[in-house]
């Protein structure tokens, strides 16, 4: 007999809870099945752990300003790395208590497992059946590591194992400077450990503008050793070293970070027998407003669908995914303005349409440089640019990318203005306090309108509804 439920969802992680948690709004009748660990890939290994590993990186690195500011003794301190990591998993499990209580509080409708797909309607778990009206895929992804490498067993970890080890040799490769490399890399150098980065790329952090990219390139030479647009081999060397090999180059390491992407947890639930249609990475095509499969009643929600891989997409992935699934009539929903930050120092953000994406023909560039920025002067944290993008024909904001001191607060705001549709003037008559790093999107924004050509007629403020009585003649 098969069990007959509304909603199944693969995947206890950031999106199969949160449409859970959308779901139970509606029904109650849900089944989550998840193979793996529980706790979600941002508690376990991914966004937290990463952020308290640079947490006590950057708490470290700041040593060198104390010591500029005027306090002594700083020459004392020292990295105690086992306590560090002790510290990383401590906080780590508290983070995935809670996703875990979820995923237990539905009791024998939380089922462990691979899933497969007989027809759209019908799951294969472990020999039982299960009949959904709709089922949502939200498996997540993997970290990428080629089969050779592999092979070298221990000395090559990945961010699913770093966070679990007792301690960490001092001479590391980071390969692949994306979000990952770039963030474990930069807190991993702050630690104290001799770092050497590569990246295929010539940029870095997932930035797309090569002159934001240079920027943080700079910084993060300050603490590591970076380079771009290098592929990299590893063989076995003696006493469990590695030596990487980039062209004539060999370089021995005592362990490496592989950090070169992830790919999506696709496989083996038995697309292959419903009539879906793949795009060339592999990932089922679905409808971006729905993440509707085709006119099945499937939907493929966060990393798993590769199109935003960042926790809060992951989450908003799973919400509409819930909501369309169990709501035939429906309202369209849009997604939210792009934003990616990466947590190095200074921080790197995107925000709504890249440089990559954006027609250069069409838009003006307005950019700050932080190196005299007053605020950032004071907080020893003067490095870094941001670039603002904004359309030649209305002068709206479109997007921007920084490698900036308080980046991700900067990031947020441009954001929230894209959002709401606003042009370079009208944020420029938002309030500005003094001193504070936002001056720095100020003078940005400021840069931008003289590249649209555009002279203020009135003080920076915003204006009446009516005019002034002298202006009137009164
Ligand atoms: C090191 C690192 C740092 C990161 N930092 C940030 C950050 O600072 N900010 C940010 O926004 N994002 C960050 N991310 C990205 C973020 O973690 C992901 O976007 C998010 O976790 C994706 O959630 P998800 O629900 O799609 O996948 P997951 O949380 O991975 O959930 C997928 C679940 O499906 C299960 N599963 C897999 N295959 C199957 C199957 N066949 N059957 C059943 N179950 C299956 C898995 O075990 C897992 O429980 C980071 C990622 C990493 C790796
Ligand atoms: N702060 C954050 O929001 C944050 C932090 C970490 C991860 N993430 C998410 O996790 C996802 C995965 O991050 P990631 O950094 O692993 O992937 P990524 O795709 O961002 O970067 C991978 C990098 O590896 C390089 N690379 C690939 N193969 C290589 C090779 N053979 N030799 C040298 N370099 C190679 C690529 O050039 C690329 O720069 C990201 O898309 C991001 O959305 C987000």
């Amino acid at each position: 007999m098969a069990r007959r439920v509304r909603l199944a969802i693969i995947g206890a992680g950031t999106a199969g809870l949160t449409a859970l948690k959308e779901a139970q709004r509606i029904t109650p009748d849900v089944v989550l099945i998840n193979d793996g660990p529980y706790g979600t890939t941002c508690a376990r290994v991914g966004c937290m752990p990463s952020k308290a590993l640079l947490a006590s990186a950057h708490a470290f690195h700041d040593r060198a300003f104390l010591a500029e500011a005027g306090v002594r003794g700083t020459e004392a301190l020292s990295v105690d790395m086992s306590a560090v990591l002790e510290r990383v998993r401590s906080l780590r499990d508290r983070f995935i208590a809670g996703p875990i209580r979820l995923a237990e509080s539905l009791g024998e409708r939380n089922l462990r497992g691979r899933p497969r797909f007989l027809d759209p309607h019908t799951l294969e778990l472990g020999g039982e059946r299960i009949e959904a009206e709709a089922t949502v895929i939200a498996t997540g992804s993997r970290p990428v590591l080629p089969e050779p490498w592999r092979q070298l067993g221990k000395r090559v970890l990945t961010s699913d194992d770093i966070f679990e080890q007792e301690d960490l040799l001092p001479r590391v490769a980071v390969v692949g400077l994306g979000a990952v490399g770039a963030e474990l890399g930069q807190a991993l150098a702050q630690l104290g450990l001799h770092v050497s980065g590569f990246t295929l790329t010539e940029t870095v952090a997932g930035l797309t503008d090569p002159q934001v990219s240079q920027a943080l390139i700079r910084c993060l030479r300050a603490d590591m050793q970076v380079f771009t647009g290098t592929e990299v081999h590893l063989e076995p060397a003696d006493y469990n070293a590695v030596h990487v090999r980039t062209g004539d180059r060999t370089m021995e390491v005592d362990w490496v970070l592989a950090s070169l992407g992830r790919r999506p947890n696709i496989e083996g639930l038995g697309l292959e027998n419903l009539d879906v249609e793949f795009d060339g990475q592999g990932i089922p095509v679905f409808d971006s407003t729905t993440r509707r499969l085709g006119k099945h009643p499937i939907y493929i929600a966060g990393d798993v669908n590769g199109e935003r891989p960042v926790l809060h997409e992951a989450a908003d992935d799973g919400r509409i995914a819930a909501y369309f699934a169990l709501h035939p009539d429906a309202q369209c929903l849009t997604r939210r303005t792009a934003l990616g930050i990466v947590f190095t120092t200074p921080n790197a953000a995107r925000v709504g349409q890249s440089y990559a994406e954006l027609d250069h023909e069409h838009i003006v560039v307005g950019e700050a440089d932080f190196s005299r920025q007053g605020r950032a002067l004071m907080a020893g944290r003067n490095a870094g640019c941001l670039r603002v993008y904004a359309a030649t024909a209305d002068a709206r904001l479109l997007g921007a990318e920084m490698a900036a001191p308080e980046g991700e607060h900067l990031a947020h705001l441009l954001a929230w203005v894209i959002q709401q549709g606003l042009t370079v003037d009208e944020v420029l008559q938002l309030p500005f306090y003094h001193p504070v790093v936002e001056e720095g999107l100020r003078s940005a924004l400021q840069a931008a309108r003289r590249e649209l050509g555009q002279h203020r007629r009135t003080p920076d403020l915003p204006l009446c509804e009516e005019p002034v009585d002298w202006a009137l003649g009164k």
